[in-house]
Parts: C-alpha cells; sequence; structure tokens
C-alpha cells in the first residue's frame, strides 16, 4: 500500500477523503442517488483523478477518452483486481469467461463467439417474443384483479422475464419451471442489493488477505457466500445434464436446438481449441448472472423514463403500431425503440463503473494535462504494478466533451438527429457507448441483450400504458448494477393501464 501512496499518483489532484477508514468509497458506492460525488468531482478535477480506497488507498478513477482506450486495449497490462476475481471465481467457477484471462480467456471466448453472433441472436427471435409474452399475460391477469388507481411493482416480474429468456435463450433451460432454482436465484438477486458499510470495508481489505489465509477463510463462509455457493452447485449439476444432452444428440446427428450452449456445444466440437466439459459448465453460472440482472435493470429504467415522458411513450407506441405484429418487425429500423435504449444505456449505465489493476509499471496516456498538486503539468502518468484504476463508465457517458453541454439530460432525441456520435475516441462495441465495456473483455452478450430489451420493451408499450407512482420516491442506486430503489427495497412501482 505504501509504494503505491508514493510516487506521482499521490499530486494527482482529487477529492478530499473524509476518512481514512473508508477513503471516498461511501461516497462512490453508498451515496443515493448514485453519482453525486462522482459527477461533480468530474466537473471539477476533469476526467482523470485520484480518490481514496480503504487505509488510505490511492486509486484513479477515469473517464478520459484515451486513456480508457488504452487499458481496454492492453488486457495483459490491466487485469481484473482481486477483489472481483475472488467474487467471479468463488461464485462462477476457474473456467469462467468472467474470471479467465490471458491465453485461456482469448481460447474460452474465441469457443464462445460464435454462439452470440448476429445471426445467432436472430434465430432466437421467436424464443425472445415468447418470454416477452409470458410477462404480459402476467400482468394483464394482475391488472384484472386490481383496482385501475393502485401501482404495480414491476421489478420482480421483470427478472422473471429475462431470468426466463437468458435460460431458454442461452442455456436451453425453464427457469421458471423449477421453482427451488427460481428462489436460490431470487435470493441471490436479494444479497447482491445488500449495500452495507461492512461490504465496503471487505472490499478493501480482500487484496490484503493472502491466498493461503483466504482458502482458510473460505471453509467458514458467511451466510451471502453460503448462498452463492449453494446456487453455483445447482447451476453446476443441472448444467452437467444439459451439456451431456446436447453432447449426445449432437453425435446422433440430431437437429440442435437454437438455445446458445447448443451452438457453443457444436461450435466446440468442431474446434482446434476445445473448452473443457468443466469450462462449460462454468459459462451457466456466468451467463446467466451476468445476463439477467443488467438487462431486467436496463428494461426497468427504460419503463421508468417512459412513465416520466408520455409524449415520448406515444410516439414510441405509434412507431410499434406502424411497424406491424411483431413476428414480422425488424427492431433495429424502429427509430425511436432504439433512441431510448441508447439513452438509457448511457445516463442508467446498469455497469456503472469497473476495476483494473496495473499488472507491471506502465505509462496512462492523457487526452489532455493535468496540472498536478505540485504544480507539474503532465501529459502521462507512470503507474506501478499494483495500482488500482477504476474505469467511470458512468462518468464517460457524461462528458460535454464526447455527447455535448446537454449530456446530463435525458434526451434521446440526441440519437435522432444524427450528430451525436461523437467526438473523442470510438470507444465500446455499440454507439460509441462504454456501457458494454471495450476491448477483448467486451461483453460476449451485447446483442443478445439488446435483442432481447427491443422484444420485451416493444411488446409491453404495445400492451400497456405507463405512469409515475406519486407515492414512492424511486433512486439511482449502485448495488454492483444500477438498481431502481425505493425506502422499501429494490422496487419499481408504477401505475399500469391496459391498452388492449
Ligand atoms: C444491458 C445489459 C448488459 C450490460 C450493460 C452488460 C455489461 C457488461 C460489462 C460492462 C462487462 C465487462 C465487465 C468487466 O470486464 O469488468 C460485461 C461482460 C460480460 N457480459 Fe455483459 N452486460 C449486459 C448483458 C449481458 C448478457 C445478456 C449476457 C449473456 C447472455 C452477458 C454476459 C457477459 C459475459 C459472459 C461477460 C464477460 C466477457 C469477457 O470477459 O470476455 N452480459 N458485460
Amino acid at each position: 500500500r505504501l509504494r503505491n501512496s508514493r510516487g506521482g499518483i499521490r499530486d494527482i489532484p482529487g477529492p478530499p477523503s473524509p476518512s481514512w477508514l473508508f477513503g471516498n468509497l461511501l461516497e462512490i458506492i453508498l451515496q443515493v442517488p448514485y453519482g453525486e460525488y462522482e459527477f461533480q468531482w468530474q466537473k471539477t478535477y476533469g476526467m482523470l483523478y485520484r480518490t481514496k480506497g480503504c487505509f488510505g488507498e490511492n486509486r484513479l478513477m477515469i473517464s478520459d477518452p484515451e486513456t480508457l482506450k488504452h487499458i481496454l486495449s492492453h488486457p495483459a497490462t490491466y487485469i481484473k483486481s482481486p477483489q472481483q476475481q475472488l467474487v467471479n471465481e468463488t461464485g462462477l467457477g476457474s473456467g469462467s469467461l468472467l474470471f479467465v484471462e490471458g491465453d485461456a480467456h482469448r481460447r474460452i471466448r474465441a469457443v464462445m463467439n460464435p454462439a452470440f453472433s448476429a445471426a445467432s441472436i436472430r434465430a432466437l427471435g421467436p424464443t425472445l417474443r415468447k418470454a416477452a409474452r409470458e410477462i404480459s399475460e402476467i400482468w394483464e391477469a394482475v391488472l384484472d384483479a386490481q383496482s385501475s388507481n393502485d401501482v404495480l411493482d414491476i421489478y420482480p416480474s421483470l427478472h422473471a422475464t429475462t431470468l426466463q429468456a437468458v435460460g431458454e435463450g442461452v442455456v436451453g433451460y425453464n427457469f421458471q419451471a423449477d421453482k427451488d432454482f427460481a428462489a436460490r436465484y431470487h435470493n441471490l438477486v436479494v444479497i447482491a442489493a445488500d449495500r452495507s458499510k461492512s461490504s465496503v470495508i471487505l472490499d478493501g481489505v480482500l487484496p490484503y488477505i493472502p491466498k493461503p489465509v483466504m482458502k482458510i477463510l473460505l471453509n467458514f463462509p458467511p451466510p451471502a457466500l453460503v448462498t452463492l455457493l449453494e446456487f453455483k452447485s445447482a447451476i453446476g449439476t443441472l448444467a452437467k445434464t444439459l451439456i451431456k444432452d446436447k453432447m449426445d444428440a449432437l453425435e446422433l446427428g440430431v437437429e440442435p436446438e437454437k438455445d446458445l450452449i447448443s451452438v457453443l456445444v457444436g461450435s466446440n466440437s468442431q474446434s482446434t481449441s476445445k473448452m473443457t466439459v468443466e469450462e462449460i459448465k462454468d459459462q451457466f453460472a456466468t451467463i446467466t448472472v451476468a445476463g439477467e440482472d443488467t438487462t431486467a435493470n436496463t428494461v426497468a429504467w427504460s419503463l421508468y423514463e417512459l412513465a416520466k415522458n408520455p409524449d415520448l411513450q406515444t410516439k414510441l407506441r405509434a412507431e410499434l403500431d406502424e411497424a406491424g405484429p411483431d413476428d414480422s418487425v425488424d427492431y433495429d429500423r424502429l427509430p425511436i425503440l432504439n433512441a431510448l435504449i441508447k439513452e438509457i444505456l448511457r445516463l442508467y449505465s446498469t455497469v456503472p463503473q469497473t476495476e483494473r489493476v496495473v499488472a507491471k509499471d506502465s505509462i496512462l496516456p492523457l487526452s489532455e494535462p493535468i496540472t498536478t498538486s505540485a504544480g507539474k503539468v503532465i501529459t502521462e502518468i507512470p503507474v506501478k504494478k499494483g495500482q488500482h484504476l477504476i474505469i467511470a463508465i458512468s462518468s464517460y457517458h457524461r462528458l460535454t466533451s464526447v455527447w455535448g453541454e446537454d449530456a446530463e439530460e435525458f434526451k434521446p432525441s440526441r440519437w435522432l438527429d444524427g450528430n451525436t456520435v461523437s467526438a473523442g475516441a470510438s470507444l465500446g462495441p455499440y454507439s460509441n457507448l462504454l456501457a458494454f465495456l471495450g476491448g477483448s473483455r467486451t461483453c460476449i452478450g451485447w446483442r443478445f441483450s439488446i435483442a432481447e430489451m427491443q422484444i420485451i420493451i416493444s411488446e409491453l408499450v404495445r400492451k400497456f400504458s405507463f405512469a409515475p407512482s406519486q407515492k414512492e420516491e424511486v433512486q439511482r442506486t449502485f448495488a454492483i448494477t444500477l438498481v431502481p430503489m425505493t425506502a422499501d427495497g429494490p422496487r419499481l412501482p408504477l401505475r399500469v393501464a391496459r391498452l388492449q
């Protein structure tokens, strides 16, 4: 820690630290609404500044497009943090795409890529439409049974739908029909929403616990970890059976299913650098966890903004009416729908930040010079092995230099007038957004997620109207992903009415 506190980083300007124990972490992680401090610091200190972690550790908060581009294109130099990797390995497995680094990551990613190609995702249209129709049928039944003034907490059913979509579309399994599994998964989402000070301290302490000590500690897991390990074991058992079925079908020459794991098993059989069965198994938990919560939250925020913007809702409904029945629509050609999704990914970045640690001494380039607190003007920053970096996804999405002076406004029309994208480095796979990160660790499920959101939002806007609930305030809250939170916990209460 001392080594990291010395040198140039200490002189990079940044906000004062209110506490030696927590540094700025409570302001960054626990502040509601998310980003209140972070977005103000960006205005005061610029696109790269120093913050404090636990016990006086210096961390760099980065939204500078040039610096981010450099970090994302050098994955061997900027690796995942020990905190992230401990959770990934323990919860998802040592073969998880989220955990593996270097050659193993390249090999596994190459085998998985065909399953997530544009063609594979297009083939899932009917499966995704079925999951979307199921949610609207549930809502219709609930609304028929309640008074017209009641509000509906749409959050749990959005999670159920995205779990179903990932289940049937990606792993080829009906999770909702398996009540035991659905309950285990629900518990996991509740745990992820834990935002206690002790979880912040744990994050600060973890990197300093030697691996052998950690192994011993894992024999006495806290209740949250027990739930995670139970989920991992349940999905691991399920995965083994499903993979065996898919491999047997492949050997017998049976026409493969359309789900992405079937495609993956097929592409693996033809690949020269194969994934092991154990590695394929680890992708089940990975994809379920990485793909469900992120998409549910993005759909939730989309409906929240539609409820607040009735004009936008009317225009989107008119666009969908004109497009015709849902099974004949090319969703990529609907400008208002896609403008809404892009603007939500920008302003409600579902993964608001991620972390990296410097694996070997290196130099970070800057797009603008920085004046250090010692008065020196620098155009690059030498960083030492072990330096903690925060990739500030949400802050990048609010840079006026990239998105214009109205960067903080919710304004889907910015995507329609053709002048948004983009000043600065081109980042990310989708419209210069960093929501799915970029470089070799770009979210593998981004196409799946866009297709899923297009279909679910269209189905719901065709069938229901949305208005805000006047009773409960909903706040943007950081709980690994960006969660809609009320005084009663993660909820999204809206006034929903049937249209047909
Ligand atoms: C709105 C929806 C989504 C968002 C915003 C999102 C965001 C992200 C981000 C930021 C990362 C990079 C994390 C890091 O390296 O620190 C990531 C990685 C990943 N995502 Fe997503 N994701 C979404 C949906 C999905 C879906 C639907 C799936 C699967 C069906 C998925 C599977 C993955 C996987 C497996 C990785 C690891 C990729 C690698 O390291 O090579 N994600 N996602």
